[in-house]
C-alpha cells in the first residue's frame, strides 16, 4: 500500500467536509491518509459526534484500520483495506446530519462489490447540511445524470436539537460513473416545493412560507406549486418547520434551495430566504445550485471522462473539494473557467 498522505483539515473551508472528501477518496483510491488539524477552521475544532460517526461508518465500509478516532480528536490515521458492501449502521445521538453521513459513504457504496444498506440515525432536516428532501429531490436527480442512484426510506424525521431521525438507504453499485456536460440552464419550466411544520407548530406557518417563496419567485415562473402540510406525529414527533424548493428547466437542470424557520424568525422570511437563494442560482445562469455545486465535485472526479458543469459563484466548499481531490487523485485535473456571471467547472481525467 502507498505511503500515508497528509491532509490538513484547517485549509480553506476548514470544516467537516475536508474530512469527508479525504475519507471518500482514501477508500476509493486505496490511499492511507492522516488528517490533522481536523475542523481547524471551526471554533470547536476536532471530531464532533457526527464526524466521529462518519469516520466509524467509513471504517466499517472499507474494513479500515483507524487510529485517533475519538471525540474531539484533531488527528486521525485511516488505512482502508477493501470495499465489499453489505449492511451498515451509524447512529448519531445528536441532531448531527444524516445526509452528511450519506455524503461521505455514498460514492464508496457505488463502487463496492455488492449492494449496500445504510441504516442512519440523527437529524434529517438540520441547518448547514442538505435537508433529507433536498438529498432526494435535488441531489439525487443530479447524481442520476452520472448514471447512479439510491433508494431512501424515511422512517422518522429528526430536527435540532434532539435528532432521533431514522433513514434506510439502499445503494446498488455501478461499474462506472458517466461524465456529465451541463452547461446550458435553458428556461425555468416549473418550480415546486414543500412547506412543512411538525410537532406543536401551527399549520398557518406553512402557507406563510409558501407565500414568501412565491412572492420572490413569481418573476421567474408562473408555474409555482408549493405543497403545505403538517407532518404526522408518528413520523415527526418534535417541533420543526421548513421549506424545500426545486426548479426544473427545459434542458433538464434541477436546482434547489431550502430553509428552516429559525428561532424568532417569521415563517414568511424563511420562505423568502429559500426563494432568494434559488433565484440567485437561476439569475447566475447556473445548472446546479450553490450547494449541489460542491457535492458534484467528487462525482466529476470519479466519472470516466471529462465533465463540465456551469455554476454561479464558485463557493469555498467547492474550492476545498477540488483542492483535496487533486491532492489525493492525480488523475483528476479541475479548471474553473469564468464565463460572464457564471463559471464552468471542468474536470479532465488525465489517465
Ligand atoms: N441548505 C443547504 N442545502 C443543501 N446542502 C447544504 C446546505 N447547507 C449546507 N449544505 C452542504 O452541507 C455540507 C456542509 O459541509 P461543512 O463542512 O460546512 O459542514 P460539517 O461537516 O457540518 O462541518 P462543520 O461542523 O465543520 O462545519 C456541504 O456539502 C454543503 O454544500
Amino acid at each position: 500500500m502507498d505511503e500515508i498522505r497528509e491532509i490538513d483539515g484547517s485549509e480553506l473551508e476548514g470544516g467537516g467536509q475536508i474530512l469527508r472528501i479525504a475519507l471518500t477518496m482514501s477508500v476509493l483510491k486505496k490511499i492511507p491518509i492522516r488528517v490533522s488539524n481536523i475542523r481547524g477552521g471551526r471554533t470547536k475544532a476536532g471530531l464532533l459526534e457526527q464526524h466521529l460517526k462518519g469516520v466509524e461508518l467509513m471504517r466499517d465500509l472499507a474494513n479500515a484500520n483507524v487510529k485517533g478516532a475519538s471525540f474531539q480528536s484533531t488527528v486521525i490515521d485511516f488505512y482502508p483495506k477493501f470495499l465489499k458492501g453489505g449492511n451498515f449502521k451509524a447512529l448519531v445521538k445528536t441532531a448531527g446530519s444524516i445526509t452528511l453521513l450519506l455524503q461521505v459513504a455514498l460514492p464508496c457504496c457505488l463502487f463496492a462489490e455488492t449492494d449496500s444498506k445504510l441504516e442512519l440515525y440523527g437529524g434529517t432536516n438540520t441547518e448547514m447540511a442538505p435537508q433529507i428532501d433536498y438529498a432526494t429531490e435535488v441531489f439525487r436527480p443530479n447524481l442520476e445524470k452520472f448514471g447512479a442512484t439510491f433508494d431512501l426510506d424515511l422512517i422518522r424525521r429528526g430536527y435540532f436539537p434532539k435528532g432521533g431521525g431514522q433513514v434506510s438507504i439502499n445503494i446498488r453499485p455501478v461499474k462506472k460513473l458517466n461524465p456529465v456536460i451541463l452547461i446550458d440552464q435553458g428556461d425555468v419550466k416549473s418550480v415546486h416545493g414543500w412547506a412543512f411544520v411538525a410537532g406543536t407548530l401551527p399549520i398557518r406557518m406553512t402557507s406563510q412560507m409558501a407565500d414568501g417563496a412565491k412572492g420572490v419567485l413569481k418573476c421567474i415562473s408562473k408555474n409555482i406549486d408549493i405543497e403545505t402540510y403538517k407532518e404526522d406525529r408518528d413520523i415527526a414527533p418534535d417541533n420543526g418547520a421548513g421549506i424545500i424548493l426545486v426548479a426544473e428547466t427545459s434542458t433538464g437542470c434541477v436546482l434547489g434551495s431550502s430553509a428552516l424557520v429559525k428561532r424568532g424568525e417569521q415563517a414568511l422570511d424563511a420562505g423568502q430566504r429559500a426563494a432568494e437563494s434559488l433565484l440567485k442560482s437561476i439569475r447566475d445562469g447556473a445548472c446546479v445550485d450553490e450547494y449541489c455545486q460542491d457535492q458534484v465535485i467528487v462525482l466529476m472526479a470519479l466519472a470516466n471522462g471529462t465533465s463540465k458543469i456551469r455554476v454561479g459563484e464558485v463557493t469555498l466548499h467547492t474550492k476545498t473539494a477540488i483542492h483535496i481531490i487533486e491532492k489525493l487523485d492525480t488523475s483528476s485535473k479541475f479548471n474553473i473557467i469564468p464565463d460572464g456571471q457564471s463559471n464552468i467547472i471542468e474536470c479532465i481525467k488525465t489517465n
